[in-house]
């Protein structure tokens, strides 16, 4: 079991020796307003991992994700993805995002709505039909390409989204609280998809934002949690329980034992 990361100035071992997918060195971020929206974090990811972020709203999860896409610059400290310079490897790879909200166009038919991101990077038409199909099948809406968004239920949209955002075959797939407006039983029902998708293809590394501390122990190869005014990782916790994980899992006492782990953290 390969484990992660780092907290403040404390580096914890990588086991596995291929460079880290996400590297960053003291990075801090403080936006115009003064805000301090993270302080001196160090964070090795690597490939394939699953790994989910908690902590306080404010914390700075979303800082840490807009910064890995390449959507503003650290005020200091140094950050590598894949190896390479940040922009290097937006350019070489795809990093793909998926929001609590599914933004799907409402006008557009859901294989519409999967193919637009392609369309915009020039993939040829048939190339990206037919990928569409492929990820559409993979969420499990293959019968529903033709279909409108406001026909669909909030699941249904939702997997729409990680359609989209599969069709590119990202090597690092940036999720921020995808299912935090669904009901427990969908949401579970996707935690259980997403988590097929990923270990089907092992090269695609995860990073997942959640209020939900059960939904990060039971996703992720190792949780992140982070703390506020100003945001720095608290601590990382690794979950080495082997996949697939299945409802057995969910009520097995290392799942609670883990879940008071985070909880512990979280709150001092
Ligand atoms: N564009 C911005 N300009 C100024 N301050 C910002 C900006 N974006 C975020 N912040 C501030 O930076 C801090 C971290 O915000 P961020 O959105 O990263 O936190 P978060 O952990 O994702 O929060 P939440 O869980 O509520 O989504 C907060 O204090 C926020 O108000």
């Amino acid at each position: 079991m390969s484990s992660i990361i780092s907290t403040s100035g404390v580096t914890s071992t990588v086991k596995k020796r291929s460079t880290p997918l996400v590297e960053m060195e003291g990075i801090s971020k403080i936006y115009q307003t003064g805000t301090i929206a993270l302080q001196d974090v160090n964070l090795r990811i690597p490939e394939g991992e699953f790994v989910s972020f908690v902590g306080p709203s404010g914390c700075g999860k979303s800082t840490i994700f807009r910064l890995i896409a390449g959507l503003g610059d650290p005020t200091s400290g140094t950050m590598r993805l894949m190896g390479m310079d940040p922009a290097d490897a937006r350019k070489q790879s795809d990093i793909s995002f998926v929001f609590q909200d599914a933004t799907l166009l409402p006008w557009c038919k859901v294989i519409d709505n999967v193919t637009l991101p392609m369309e915009l990077r020039k993939i040829p038409k048939q190339e990206r039909i037919d990928k569409a199909m492929h990820v559409l099948e993979m969420v499990g809406l293959q019968d529903y390409a033709h279909a409108l968004p406001r026909q669909l239920s909030g699941g249904m949209k939702m997997r729409v989204s990680i359609a989209r955002a599969l069709a590119s075959e990202p090597k690092l797939l940036l999720m921020d609280e995808p299912f935090g407006a669904l009901d427990e039983m969908t949401r579970q029902t996707l935690q259980d998809e997403l988590l097929g998708i990923w270990q089907k293809d092992k090269k695609m590394t995860v990073l997942f934002v959640t209020h939900n501390v059960f939904e990060a122990v039971y996703l992720s190869t190792s949780i992140v949690v982070m703390s506020a005014r100003p945001g720095k990782i608290a601590e990382t916790i690794s979950v080495p329980v082997p996949f697939p994980r299945n409802e057995n899992f969910r009520t097995a006492s290392e799942f609670s034992q883990i879940v008071g782990q985070v909880s512990d953290v979280l709150h001092h």
